[in-house]
């Protein structure tokens, strides 16, 4: 049986671009329309594992993804990274000038503010989908009405590119973590980076000496972010990512780490892709 693979989006989004390029071109995909939808896929057994996007280099993080992950216990076996490239598109023959909203998903607002502050009079409307939206667009024959979407979305759903690559800087990259909700196997060796999560004492240093013997275990802490713990006002939880050469200093970091965090917990184990 083929492996399904829960997207966030529908065909021609960027999250069905990485199950392409993750899997293979005609990958059976479950096309949710939130990544809280995504995650329901993967736990209700409609889907065998997910791509779900975690941080984008203009727009930051999705912090409630790192929350959803967590909070449903499931594991990162892989990433991805994808150049993202955005454009302005609408119904054949519609002018800028005729454009009064924008449409698209927040991540993709965001990664092309530049280029919207330029147009103040059109409103800009938060969707679930970059795809989806060019897709309504196509459908109702929306005019007046532009989605900020993909080529491939343009080509998919028969729109007119009004304004290409309008991401704010040209090197636009999206990272994806593929996610599963039992863990998968990876062979030690194929593994360089891990994500793990840790909570400590509020105590002067403690960070710093965790820190500290990341350092020493030669590992490279490749981002860290931390989340407010809902149910302890003003406590915090650490997510972080390393990269390492070794498993082994890996796992002397980790048994280290056991002893001195509150709480300690791996997200997932796997092959760094990083460009
Ligand atoms: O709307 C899409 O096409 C998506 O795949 C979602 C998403 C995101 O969640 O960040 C994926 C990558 C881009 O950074 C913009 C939007």
């Amino acid at each position: 049986m083929n492996t399904k693979i829960a997207i966030q989006g529908i065909k021609g989004s960027f999250h069905h671009q990485v199950a392409q390029e993750y899997y293979y071109q005609n990958v059976e995909v479950d096309e949710c329309l939130s990544f809280e939808e995504l995650v329901d896929s993967l736990l209700s057994g409609k889907s065998d594992q997910a791509v779900m996007a975690i941080e984008n280099s203009i727009a930051g993080p999705i912090i409630p993804n790192y929350a959803l992950i967590d909070k449903n216990n499931l594991h990162i076996i892989g990433e991805h990274y994808l150049d993202i490239h955005q454009n302005l598109m609408a119904l054949r023959g519609q002018k800028i000038e005729d454009i009064q909203e924008v449409h698209s998903h927040p991540m993709a607002l965001l990664q092309c503010m530049e280029f919207l502050k330029k147009y103040p009079n059109i409103k800009l409307v938060e969707d679930k989908d970059t795809a989806e939206t060019a897709r309504r667009i196509h459908q109702n024959q929306l005019k007046g009405i532009a989605a900020i979407a993909s080529k491939t979305a343009s080509e998919m759903y028969e729109l007119e590119i009004l304004a290409p690559e309008i991401q704010t800087i040209n090197n636009n990259m999206t990272r994806f973590v593929i996610i599963k909700k039992e863990n998968s196997f990876v062979a030690e060796n194929e593994i360089n980076r891990a994500s793990i999560k840790f909570e400590l004492d509020h105590k002067r240093g403690s960070l710093a000496a965790v820190l500290n013997v990341m350092s020493d275990c030669k590992m490279n802490l490749t981002k860290i972010q931390s989340l407010p713990k809902i149910e302890t006002p003003w406590k915090y939880s650490f997510f972080v990512d390393v990269t390492f050469d070794k498993y082994e200093d890996y796992a002397k970091a980790k048994a280290l780490l056991t002893i001195m965090a509150e709480y300690f917990k791996v997200l997932g184990e796997y092959k760094n892709t990083k460009p």
